[in-house]
């Protein structure tokens, strides 16, 4: 029988690091390297730890992930970062298997792979396969709001809103932030859809835990192809066909929203972001009008979940040789 592979969670009583260690105790396969509580930012014992395990998840700022990365010895061990640190970095394979075989291959064979931002995994999915059929020009004015749930801002942000001071500013309505235009996720945007030039992306952030959607708009006649927006959805139907967690919702209009078919996926006319809470699915809802040659393409996901955990997870399997959706 093959031996149980070891595994270390650096930032273990994180958001993101509590997820993954919840999802880990469901395997028998593995063993968890676990560390005392109070020697969790210890560096000498953390370094014992990581050059012990066979997989490494960092779940840290970036700084202190670019600092644990140092301290790897064993050739043998495997990092899974969840940080920004690496996302654009050399030597490092982009998390996100789902984009080609080639994508899905590279992760398999790597020892160094940065799970995508929350924000990013919905935009590379809706962004990436146009860009790469050709479809949308890598100069295309690109522009995209994401609402997220507060969870997206780990524990310091959770605290924020979870205060029941009566007061509480941000209780009070959903906050676009990042208002200086230049988001962290941005950079993988770019590198990981082909796009040459900066999409406009506003984040907003609002009073519920959990749950993330990202809104693009498309005007067709600024497209290299002529597609109408059925045929637009036909593009994401054909590009992720086959994949277990991406699933291309039907196609949405006018006539489409009188159907009993549309009616049983929306609710009271509007779609829940949060739909996808609790699983590792992105969905990706094409809506369209032809007469007004304009598209939306809407991708939602469980920010904790394909925009963390979950694709950590998944990223894991793949690096062990595990099955895909082992466990998720
Ligand atoms: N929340 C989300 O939706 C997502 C988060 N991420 C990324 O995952 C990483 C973790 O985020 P999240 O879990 O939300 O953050 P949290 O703030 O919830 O947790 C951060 C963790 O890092 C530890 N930590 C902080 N500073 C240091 C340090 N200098 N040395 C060692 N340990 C340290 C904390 O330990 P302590 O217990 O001592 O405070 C805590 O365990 C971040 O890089 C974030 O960007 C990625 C995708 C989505
Ligand atoms: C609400 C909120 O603050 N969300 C975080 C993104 C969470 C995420 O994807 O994380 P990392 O890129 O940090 O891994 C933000 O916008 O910075």
């Amino acid at each position: 029988m093959n031996a149980k592979k070891k595994i270390f969670v650096d930032g273990m009583s994180g958001t993101t690091g509590l997820e993954i260690h919840e999802r880990l105790s469901k395997y028998t396969n593995i063993e968890l390297i676990k560390i005392d509580y109070d020697k969790r930012r210890d560096l000498d014992e953390r370094k014992r730890c990581i050059n012990e395990a066979d997989i490494v998840f960092l779940c840290l700022p970036d700084d202190a992930a670019k600092e644990v990365v140092s301290l790897v010895e064993n050739p043998n061990t495997k990092i899974i970062d969840t940080s920004t640190a690496h996302r654009t970095a050399q030597g490092w394979t982009y998390g996100l298997p789902e984009l080609s075989y080639a994508h899905k291959e590279a992760i398999k064979g790597s020892k160094r792979v940065s799970n995508p931002g929350c924000h990013a995994t919905a935009f590379i999915l809706s962004v990436y396969p146009l860009v790469q059929h050709n479809i949308m020009s890598p100069d295309y004015p690109v522009t995209c709001h994401s609402i997220t749930g507060y969870s997206g801002g780990g524990k310091s942000l959770i605290e924020k809103y979870e205060d029941n001071n009566k007061d509480n500013p941000y209780t009070k309505a959903p906050r676009p932030y990042s208002l200086g235009l230049n988001h962290k996720h941005l950079k993988e945007m770019m590198m990981h859809t082909g796009l040459t030039q900066s999409p406009v992306f506003l984040p907003i952030v609002a009073g519920y835990y959990k749950g993330l959607a990202t809104t693009i708009p498309v005007h067709t006649r600024l497209l290299n192809k002529k597609l109408n927006g059925k045929e637009l959805h036909g593009v994401y139907k054909e590009h992720y066909k086959g994949q277990k967690f991406i699933k291309v919702m039907p196609y949405i209009d006018e006539e489409s929203l009188k159907s009993d078919e549309i009616n049983k996926i929306i609710f009271d006319g509007g779609l829940d972001i949060t739909a996808c809470n609790n699983t590792n699915r992105a969905e990706i809802f094409v809506l369209g009008n032809d007469e007004r040659g304009i598209a939306m393409i809407i991708t939602r996901i469980d920010n904790l979940g394909k925009g963390a955990s979950g694709a950590a997870i998944q990223n894991m399997n793949l690096m062990l040789g595990f099955e895909e959706d082992f466990n998720l």
